[in-house]
């Protein structure tokens, strides 16, 4: 009876475990299942798959006589408005972010579901990965680069060094290699920054003007990667056009911006610290706003020469340029709370405090006459009209539905 009893009770272990097993397989198979082609979001897809190659391939997918662009950092500000003006046009995009958690990653994720909704395949990845950026340039003869990954904000690189040279100096050089290597050569359009003027005192600021005197890291990386590009297009032929952004804002910005935590910061109630230079001297920036910033970067794009190299070999010169990207009217940063506040219709608690030592510059001011000259660059967006769509956004964002979301 002992005997019989304890063959049953084995027999009903076995059962068990074998259903355990079968139903923990289905369970596994289902969620963990290759994504299919739809443009949802896919971001364990894995990269080199023939999936994952059908997927690069049909976004990359241009109408013709239109541009093929690799657009790095393309769930960022900047990168997915000027990805999502690319595809408008009928350009090819092709997006590639690592979508870091410097800043609330949600917010990424939100600009991909977007962009995917409108055949952007944004890859997760990051631009240090040389394999994949091979891979890449294998999959798709990119006509363009534009390269707008990078560790942004001045204050953050006392904090986290290493992230600037990670990104803006390691990451920026193996985009460079890809490029160099890749065949054809894409031309390049990354982005480089007003904070490189540093300590520069001469306004406006041209082109021209020494940059020699960064105020921070992520100033000195820029720089930096000013000079690399020198390099690769001295030694590779590689066509190269840096921008030179002037503190941009808008519509789904960068939440570490100072307009932004303003923003929600006064909607909460809590105090803000508002710098200023000694002497009560107000501190300024040259807000410029995103779709001018894009309308910049579109026309650098367009007057882009071709690189002349192949393979890593130079052939013969190429372009090298580098432009401001600003508004031509700074604004101080107290008047940027009073705007607020109107907007807002609610008073901001200001701490004014004196500028602090780490990284900060009094004012920005560019001269823009040189992107004008090359491409008809000209902004049109003031800090007023440009906030007030940042506040719609921002109001829109945190509190109504999916559906109203776009940048188009
Ligand atoms: O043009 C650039 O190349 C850079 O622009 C941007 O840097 P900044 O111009 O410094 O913008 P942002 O931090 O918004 O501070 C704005 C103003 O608010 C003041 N500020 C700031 C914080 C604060 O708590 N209080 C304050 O008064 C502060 O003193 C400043 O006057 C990008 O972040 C940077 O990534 C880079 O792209």
């Amino acid at each position: 009876m002992d005997k019989h009893r304890s063959r049953w009770t084995y027999s009903f272990t076995k059962l068990i475990f074998w259903t355990t097993l079968f139903a923990g397989t289905i369970l596994f198979v289902c969620f963990h299942s290759p994504p299919s082609d739809s443009p949802s979001i896919h971001p364990k897809m894995k990269w080199g798959s023939p999936q994952w190659e059908k997927r690069v391939k049909s976004s990359a997918r241009s109408r013709s006589g239109h541009f093929t662009v690799l657009v790095t950092g393309a769930a960022g500000f900047v990168g997915s408005h000027v990805s999502a003006a690319l595809k408008r046009r009928g350009d090819g995009v092709v997006g590639l972010d690592n979508f870091n958690s410097y800043y609330d990653p949600s917010l990424k994720r939100a600009r991909q579901k977007l962009l995917e909704r409108n055949g952007i395949f944004v890859i997760e990845g990051d631009i240090n990965d040389r394999h994949l950026l091979e891979k890449l340039f294998d999959v798709v003869a990119f006509t363009h680069v534009m390269h707008l990954a990078a560790q942004a904000g001045v204050r953050y690189a006392m904090k986290n060094p290493g992230s600037y040279i990670h990104s803006n100096i390691a990451g920026l050089v193996s985009v460079f290699e890809a490029c160099k290597s890749a065949n054809p050569q894409p031309a390049i359009v990354w982005a480089s920054s007003s904070s490189v003027y540093g300590l520069n005192s001469k306004v406006p600021f041209s082109e021209k003007d020494r940059t020699d005197q960064p105020a921070s890291l992520y100033a000195a990386t820029k720089k930096a990667g000013e000079e690399i590009a020198h390099t690769y297009n001295h030694i590779y032929g590689l066509s190269i056009t840096g921008l030179r952004f002037f503190t941009v804002y808008g519509p789904w910005g960068r939440p570490d911006m100072a307009y932004f935590f303003f923003t929600k910061d006064i909607l909460k109630g809590k105090s803000i610290n508002v710098f200023e230079g000694s002497n009560n001297k107000s501190v300024a920036r040259d807000f410029t706003y995103i779709d001018d910033i894009v309308k910049g970067c579109l026309g650098a794009l367009d007057t882009a020469e071709k690189s002349t190299g192949s393979g890593g070999k130079k052939k013969g010169n190429a372009q090298l340029r580098v432009f401001n990207l600003g508004n031509t009217s700074p604004v101080p940063v107290t008047k940027l709370v009073s705007i607020l506040e109107k907007l807002l219709k609610v008073k901001a608690k200001k701490n004014v405090l004196p500028l602090p030592r780490n990284g900060d510059v009094m004012f920005t001011h560019a001269n823009i006459s040189y992107a004008h000259k090359e491409f008809g660059y000209k902004p049109t967006t003031n800090l007023q009209m440009g906030l007030q769509k940042f506040v719609n956004w921002y109001l829109d964002y945190y509190s109504v539905s999916e559906k109203k979301k776009s940048f188009w």
